[in-house]
């Protein structure tokens, strides 16, 4: 660990100043020839419907990718929503003789509209529980499709259902479906380097980090899920028009199962791996057709390539093969720019940055926190310090909102935040980082900083947009001197610079105050004095910091003002020296070392 010896400029990485349509020029250009060639190929009918297929499962399958590879939530009710779309178009056109584009739109509103809803009274739950209630929700809608009769005439199906009068054949239709399957490849692909698409990485990784970090987790989750939704109700109008026909068992929780293979076996995390899967999942059984006079044998070799695929590419085959990619791929350099990092906390509430006045927090009949008062002035460090299971971690956790007080009152800078969520709490001002490294594993360290600097209220970050996220990233991480490794991944970082990089995340979001827990643990004795120098260089720039640590040489020449909780109860309080040679604060906390 090496800090200081970079403040110093900081290093931007090389952005691109072309805009994004020249950049991506080749996408569009391959994509236009395909729909060309879709148009203007001579596919018999057998070819024609396996492509339809292909390309309406397809758009499906990117839902998939935004809700489970990027937001890592399980949806296992895309059929349902693919049956949204479908009936929409399919009661739509022929029912009541509305124009096909208008039921298409329908179709995608309302899928979007049961994915929020659904999304919204579920997204709390998470894991196993998420997955009962979207099974659930698939057989509701199976169920209904059956028996609803006078809409969705039953097990019997809808027939003969529209098409736009521009694509009336079969043909035309297809490369209107190539068409739209490019841009919604598109903008699935680009959808990472969106502010939203990088608070669904945040969520997948770290939900508590993402918290903290000022994004709202639970908003984050319910946008993915409505647009997977969404995608699924585009796809399945898109394919009523293909087919023509729909009925009850093409909406099946089967489908859902095959969808969500179809996702796991190209790629999940990425909308290339998704139609790889898509395609393959179509085409195997079309290629092991010879084998259906020999029962069983067709489904048994189907299963094992399936099995086989999964448990040698965990990621997927298009994980695999971008893996073995990046191994080879340059790392993008980064060129030499612009100013040092500065912090300029907001002052606005007086002398006291936080005021915390008799907080409590209780686990049962545990009285983690008891009654405390805590006064942090503005500028400098304040130490909260005390024997092991004193709660200062869980008074760190309620400060920042991932426990909910029992009793008290905290208020920071004249804005009270006892009852706030974390992410309203960072738009307020707090920042914080972990007594156990909470970063987002699957980024670079460049890309944790920027989900820090993008913190709602840094007033740090003008309009301009991605370029300035990256520079106050880059300025932040330069601050603890590890701007030359921007682009590196975050696994390979040690344990010392991890916790740099956290800190440089809650640097970049300009806090008004920043709370540190247990910084030095795991640090050894040249990255202790690092780290030291580090947090004098903070607090040079006016921002106040409230820190855990057991470092007594770190607190007593780093803290000005020291707490000292013991069971819970604050036992000590003041200036460090006197608080350090109070007599309870020896028997109880240095006593007992
Ligand atoms: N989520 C929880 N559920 C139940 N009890 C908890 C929970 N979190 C903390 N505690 C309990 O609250 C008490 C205070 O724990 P806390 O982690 O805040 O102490 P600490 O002073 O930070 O300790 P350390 O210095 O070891 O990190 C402990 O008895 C702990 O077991």
């Amino acid at each position: 660990m090496s800090v200081g010896s970079e403040n110093m400029p900081a290093a931007a990485p090389a952005v691109s100043t072309r805009p994004a349509f020249v950049r991506h020029a080749p996408y569009f250009i391959a994509a236009a020839i395909v729909v060309a060639l879709a148009a203007t190929m001579q596919f018999d009918g057998y070819v024609l419907n396996i492509l339809m297929q292909a390309t309406t499962f397809s758009i499906a399958v990117f839902g998939l990718s935004v809700v489970l590879g990027l937001c890592g939530q399980i949806n296992l009710a895309q059929a349902a929503f693919f049956g949204f779309g479908a009936y929409a178009v399919g009661i739509g056109t022929t029912d009541l003789q509305m124009n096909y584009w208008l039921c298409l739109g329908v179709g995608c509103l309302v899928a979007l509209a049961a994915g929020a809803f659904l999304g919204m009274s579920t997204l709390r739950l998470g894991g196993h529980y998420l997955a009962m209630v979207t099974i659930s929700f698939q057989q509701i809608v199976t169920l209904v499709m059956i028996n609803a009769i006078w809409l969705t005439h039953g097990p019997d199906g809808v027939s003969r259902i529209g098409r736009p009068a521009l694509f009336t054949t079969s043909q035309g239709y297809l490369a209107f479906c190539v068409a739209m399957l490019a841009i919604v490849g598109y903008l699935v692909w680009h959808l990472p380097d969106t502010k939203l698409g990088r608070a669904m990485r945040a969520v997948r990784d770290n939900e508590l980090a993402a918290g903290v970090n000022g994004i709202d987790v639970f908003r984050t989750k319910v946008y993915a899920f409505a647009i997977c939704a969404a995608l699924g109700g585009l796809a399945g109008g898109l394919f009523a028009g293909g087919f023509a026909y729909v009925s009850p068992d093409q909406f099946s929780f089967a489908e859902s199962i095959v969808f969500l293979t179809m996702s796991l076996l190209g790629g999940v995390a990425s909308p290339i791996g998704s139609a790889i899967g898509t395609g393959l999942l179509i085409l195997i059984p079309e290629w092991l057709r010879f084998l259906k006079s020999v029962p069983g044998l067709y489904l048994a070799i189907y299963g094992l390539f399936v099995i086989l695929i999964i448990r040698f590419m965990p990621d997927g085959i298009w994980g695999f093969v971008a893996a073995a990619l990046d191994k080879w791929r340059t790392k993008i350099k980064t060129s030499p720019a612009t100013k040092p990092l500065q912090l300029k906390p907001a002052a606005v509430g007086g002398g006291i940055v936080l005021e915390v006045q008799g907080l409590s927090k209780h686990f049962g009949g545990l009285k983690a926190v008891d009654n405390v008062d805590i006064a942090v002035r503005r500028g400098g460090v304040h130490a909260l310090i005390g024997p092991n299971g004193s709660g200062k971690t869980t008074t760190l956790n309620v400060l920042s909102g991932l426990y909910k007080a029992t009793s008290g009152r905290i208020v920071l800078d004249g804005v009270d935040i006892t009852t706030m969520p974390p992410h309203q709490r960072t738009a307020a001002g707090l920042g914080r980082t972990f007594q156990n490294i909470r970063l987002f594993r699957s980024m670079t360290a460049l890309e944790n900083v920027e989900i820090g600097a993008e913190r709602p209220g840094n007033t740090m970050i003008g309009a301009g947009g991605g370029a300035a996220l990256t520079e106050r990233a880059m300025e932040a991480l330069t601050f603890v001197g590890l701007g030359s490794r921007a682009n590196e991944p975050i696994t390979s970082f040690s344990y010392g610079h991890q916790r740099l990089i956290e800190i440089a995340r809650a640097l970049a979001s300009n806090p008004t105050l920043l709370l540190l827990d247990e910084p030095a643990a795991g640090l050894n004795s040249t990255e202790k004095l690092e780290l030291h120098e580090l947090l004098k260089r903070i607090a040079a720039q006016g921002l106040t910091i409230l820190i855990i640590d057991h470092d007594m040489t770190l607190v007593s020449e780093a803290a000005q003002h020291i707490t000292v909780l013991n069971f819970g109860r604050r036992i000590a309080d003041g200036e460090s020296m006197a608080v350090l040679r109070h007599p309870d604060v020896v028997s109880a906390y240095l006593g007992s070392e």
